[in-house]
């Protein structure tokens, strides 16, 4: 999936925009704070239909204005398709494919593929299992629709029976309902996620040693309460204990992925350029799963990963991006002669554009 061109209205900083984009590699070159995380965020919102920052879609709409627009034209091996989103200020946001609105906006998720490598994503190895299970539910959801439909079953099960615990009910036959519905659609999240990672662990150990240069081990290993046999049965056996909690305690909402450098804990000794390297190796092998199971190649979207990477690891990923297989690439810096002269050296061609306060020009292009 190209990118060709896409308008902006006050989305963020960024007031109006019409640009148009190189297949390969486009670079958004600018100092701190003027508008280049904005613009890549522009173009998630049109694959996910939110923020990749996570805050409210007022939040997005530039201070002192009433709307924002959004609207991307795409080369689909051919075919044009166009992606709009408008949303007015305490109004519900217009989300519409081929000027034909759609009804759920989950039904467009997985129709724009694309990979974000950004500096926030650090609290995939340093926050919460929440955040790795986050990663793993939107790879999946990307390509098969019935996962995401099993997770919003499992979650609204998982609703009921905390509901239940707060209110300190008794009545086993009323846990036993959502506990059932837990049970089911939580086996089926726990086949998916193996699955999912049994094809993926590899590709990202290749990925980092590549990158590495070689020397260094890491791992990724799945945890799971349903490794221990069926939900139900363990969901009846902690339902005192959760009673007094007030909470759930066992399921695929406290499912973990743990990752390793050596035979330690990453999160505990990864040194800031390893954690980047670790989490590059993520992003770039979650490309290559969509890409072996999509119809069509993501789009990847490279925010500030340079920082904290020495010269040699920047060069391999830049050598590594700029093969075939990764379609076309959006990269942000805020050093201008570097960026330039290693993808100069992939011999590709590029286009450069310059962001000051939300202002996009182009530059010229380049082979
Ligand atoms: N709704 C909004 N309206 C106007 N400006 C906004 C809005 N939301 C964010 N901004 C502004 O956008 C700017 C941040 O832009 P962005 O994160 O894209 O910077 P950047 O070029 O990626 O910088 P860095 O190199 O530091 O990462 C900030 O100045 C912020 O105040």
């Amino acid at each position: 999936m190209i990118l060709s061109r896409l308008s902006i209205i006050n989305f963020k900083n960024i007031a109006q925009a019409d640009l148009s984009f190189s297949p390969n590699i486009n670079c958004f070159l600018g100092n701190n704070g003027m508008g280049k995380t904005n613009l890549l965020d522009a173009i998630y919102y049109l694959s996910f239909c939110k923020s990749y920052s996570h805050i409210a879609d007022s939040q997005i709409i530039r201070h002192d204005e009433d709307f924002f627009m959004l609207q991307g034209y795409y080369d689909n091996n051919g075919n044009e398709e166009e992606v709009y989103c408008g949303m007015k200020k305490r109004q519900k946001k217009q989300f519409k494919r081929n000027k034909k609105e759609y009804g759920r906006l989950s039904d467009h998720i997985g129709f724009i593929p694309l990979v974000m490598v950004s500096p926030s994503d650090s609290d995939l190895i340093l926050g919460g299992s929440d955040e790795r299970r986050r990663f793993l539910d939107l790879v999946i959801s990307q390509f098969d629709k019935n996962y995401l439909d099993t997770l919003i079953r499992y979650n609204k099960a998982l609703a009921q029976r905390n509901a239940l615990l707060k209110q300190e009910i008794k009545d086993a036959a009323l846990y036993e309902i959502w506990e059932e519905q837990m049970s089911v659609t939580g086996e089926e999240i726990f086949k998916q996620r193996k699955s999912f990672l049994s094809t993926f662990i590899p590709v990202f150990q290749e990925f980092y040693t590549y990158i590495s240069g070689g020397n260094e081990s890491v791992g990724l290993s799945y945890r799971s309460h349903h490794e221990h046999g069926e939900l139900f049965a363990q969901l009846a056996e902690v339902r005192e204990r959760d009673r007094i909690l007030g909470y759930t305690t066992r399921g695929s909402h406290k499912d973990e992925l743990e990752m390793t450098l050596g035979e330690y804990p990453m999160k505990r000794i990864g040194s800031q350029g390893q954690n980047k390297t670790f989490l590059i190796a993520l992003k770039l092998a979650q490309f290559d799963f969509l890409n072996r199971n999509g119809f069509t190649s993501p789009i990847l979207l490279l925010d500030d990963i340079f920082d904290k990477l020495d010269s040699q690891r920047m060069e391999r990923i830049i050598s590594l991006v700029s093969e075939e297989r990764f379609g076309q690439i959006f990269i942000t810096d805020t050093n201008r002669e570097y960026l330039d002269e290693i993808i100069r050296k992939t011999g590709h061609d590029f286009h450069l554009y310059q962001v000051i306060q939300g202002n996009i020009e182009s530059l010229k292009e380049e082979k």
